[in-house]
């Protein structure tokens, strides 16, 4: 699948909140203040900053990365998607010089990354737990990285200044951080993250301790900030919702493997695979045999989309291609749940043929649990995915 363009340039609307400061504050007075990077190369804009080339790492006989192929280009903000176990921080860790491979390698602007150490290799760094330092203020944690590079404490000061604004927190210097909400320890790992201006930066589940709504506004403010600022980002979250908010292009990863990598809407609309689907949370998903227009399912006939390769297949129905006719007009089925989701209802439906189907449904036409109701497919809300896997 494509990758998707880079952005092409900062948006042209003021950013709010954690992207309050000034443009590019996070490179004002900090000529230096960057971590010695391997080589003075810089990729060409657009080109991969970083790439890796048939990473594995095996623990005992596991293969947590199996010959991983990935680029991250300038300016790209990628996200790694998958779960438990798939094999993301192993992946971050990998790219940060703090997980040796058994085999290919890591490169960061054309320059093979092996025997470079982690504080050399110009990346920035922030985890889940944000790991402030409790003994230092604000200002002393989102200055800690310019002061271990030497940084004089007037150009430190202003930076972090800068900083502080950029992120939504002018001012907070001095504050302690355990007086800090959960959101705002959140900026103050961002912001020193950002300080020394690393070529990379890396977020490993960066909004995970926070609750839905402040991580909702949050992932909007951070893919604003990064367009701004041009930052290259590889994040890692087992979140899709955070990963397709905050992502130019997402990797979807299975047992130390890449399962698909595309846009946000790719991915969406495209699931490579049933795991994919299912991983994304479709549940429609049944073995197939395409035939012209249409798939032969446990359901009855299917209509696919033009062009769809015949054989067989899985096919994936999205909740939205179920539509919902009178009883006699389509696949009989009963309505055995309703799950209330703010803009629509999804229905749980037992067919008299076939496994259970999920519905999207709009408020106002949703029927009562126990109604019968008949079912028809939309061609647009129905995909064909590589058979099994
Ligand atoms: N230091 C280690 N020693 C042995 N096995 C490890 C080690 N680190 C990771 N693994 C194994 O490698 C696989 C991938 O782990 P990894 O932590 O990269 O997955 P993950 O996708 O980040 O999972 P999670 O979302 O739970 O953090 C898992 O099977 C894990 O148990």
């Amino acid at each position: 699948m494509a990758p998707s363009d880079p952005p092409s340039g900062p948006p042209s609307d003021p950013p709010s909140g954690l992207a309050a400061g000034p443009a590019r504050a996070a490179s004002a007075s900090s000529a230096g203040a960057g971590p010695a990077a391997p080589g003075s190369a810089t990729a060409r804009p657009g080109g991969a900053l970083l790439r890796l080339e048939g990473v594995t790492v095996r623990f005992g006989g596991h293969a947590a990365l199996d010959a991983v192929d990935l680029e991250v280009r300038e300016h790209e903000t990628v996200c790694v998607l998958g779960p438990s176990g798939s094999g993301k921080s192993t992946l971050l860790r990998v790219v940060a010089g703090l997980q040796p491979v058994d085999a290919g390698r890591v490169l960061l602007s054309g320059r093979d990354q092996s025997g470079v150490p982690a504080h050399r290799r110009g990346l920035g760094l922030m985890f889940q737990d944000h790991q402030l330092f409790p003994q230092r203020d604000v200002a002393g944690n989102v200055g800690f990285g310019l002061r271990m590079h030497k940084v004089s404490r007037a150009a430190t000061e202003r930076r972090v200044g800068d900083l502080l604004e950029l992120v939504g927190l002018p001012g907070a210097g001095r504050r302690a951080v355990g007086s800090l909400s959960g959101g705002e320890q959140q900026r103050v790992a961002l912001a020193r993250a950002l300080a020394p201006e690393p070529r990379l930066l890396m977020l490993d589940e960066p909004l995970g301790q926070l609750d839905r709504t402040l991580r909702e506004r949050l992932v909007v403010e951070l893919r604003r900030l990064f367009q701004r600022l041009g930052t290259t980002v590889l994040a890692v979250t087992h979140d899709q919702g955070e990963a397709f908010a905050l992502a130019d292009r997402v990797v979807v990863m299975r047992d130390g493997r890449i399962a698909q990598t595309g846009t946000p809407l790719e991915v969406w609309c495209r699931p490579a695979s049933e795991f994919v689907a299912r991983f994304l949370g479709f549940e429609n998903v049944v073995p197939a045999t395409v035939h012209g227009g249409t798939a032969g399912t446990a359901w009855g006939k299917v209509p696919v989309p033009a062009g769809a390769p015949a054989g067989a297949c899985r096919l994936l129905v999205r909740p939205t291609g179920v539509r919902l006719v009178r009883p006699l007009d389509g696949l009989r089925c009963t309505v055995t749940a309703r799950t209330f989701r703010g803009d629509h209802v999804t229905l749980l439906l037992a067919p008299v043929d076939g496994p259970p189907l999920e519905a999207a449904c709009a408020l106002r036409d949703a029927p009562e649990t126990g109604a019968e109701v008949g079912v028809v497919f939309d061609a647009d809300d129905v995909v064909v995915l590589a058979d099994g896997g």
